[in-house]
């Protein structure tokens, strides 16, 4: 589970969230769409822990980010636009680095496990400065996996993905879903990963203009409902 209470957050003079609450049960998947500087990312990383509200509360499992931040930290799985990972390191390096940082036990078997589920086996001694965008993507997804967070939340995971990165991410969200994992993906797409979103968030001007379940929506109403919601 994870909760944002009340969020507002503003840059400048510009209120980005304002005064925002979402709630995500265990084992929902939830996307997030809206228009361009909707606030979108800066709900994602506020929730993640990597960003501050000015007013408001995150929650994660059953504990307030107040009191153990670090430890929280280790729930939460991100994919980004920020890789995370380090180019003169090889694929394998990163991955060890995150696992230590984690703490995990027996991981080199873990590292080879989540590198095979993103298919990047053959590319686990190539330094990461070499990698394309797609390889990058996929690594970066391996990184976000590595703890088995509870929580995975993530930024327009499919942008930069070729054909076979679409399946591939598609295929890992529906095991992260079938494990019961609460996913928060943001995404500008109407298709990608949306066969298994449970519920749709529209955000518009810092506000939730919208909340509604997937089941039995076509793709046609959801077009419908976003552009009626983000045109007013
Ligand atoms: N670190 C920052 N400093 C100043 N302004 C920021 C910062 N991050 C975001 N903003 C501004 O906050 C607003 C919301 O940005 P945000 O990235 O959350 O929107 P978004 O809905 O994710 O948009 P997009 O779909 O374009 O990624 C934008 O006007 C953006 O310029």
């Amino acid at each position: 589970m994870i909760e944002g209470i009340n969020i507002s957050k503003t840059y400048g003079s510009k209120n980005v969230l304002r005064d925002i609450s979402v709630r995500i049960p265990r084992g929902e998947f939830v996307a997030v769409l809206g228009p361009n500087g909707a606030g979108k990312s800066t709900l994602l990383k506020i929730l993640a822990l990597i960003s501050k509200p000015d007013s408001g509360q995150v929650i994660i499992g059953d504990q307030s980010i107040v009191n153990t931040p670090s430890d929280l930290k280790r729930k939460i799985g991100i994919i980004s636009h920020s890789s995370f990972l380090y180019p003169e390191l090889t694929a394998y390096e990163n991955l060890q680095f995150y696992g230590r940082l984690y703490g995990l036990d027996n991981l080199e078997a873990q590292i080879i496990a989540v590198i095979k589920k993103v298919g990047l086996l053959l590319a686990l001694n190539e330094q990461v400065y070499t990698f394309s965008r797609g390889m990058l993507q996929r690594l970066s997804i391996a990184r976000a996996l590595i703890h088995n967070p509870e929580v995975i939340l993530l930024d327009e995971p499919f942008t930069g993905l070729d054909q076979d990165g679409i399946s591939l991410l598609q295929g890992v969200l529906r095991d992260l879903k079938s494990n019961h994992k609460t996913i928060l993906m943001v995404t500008h797409s109407f298709e990608d990963g949306m066969n298994d979103v449970d519920r749709i968030l529209i955000l518009n001007k810092g506000q939730i203009a919208a909340d509604f379940p997937t089941e039995n929506l076509l793709s046609e109403d959801l077009k419908r409902i976003y552009h009626e919601k983000v045109a007013c």
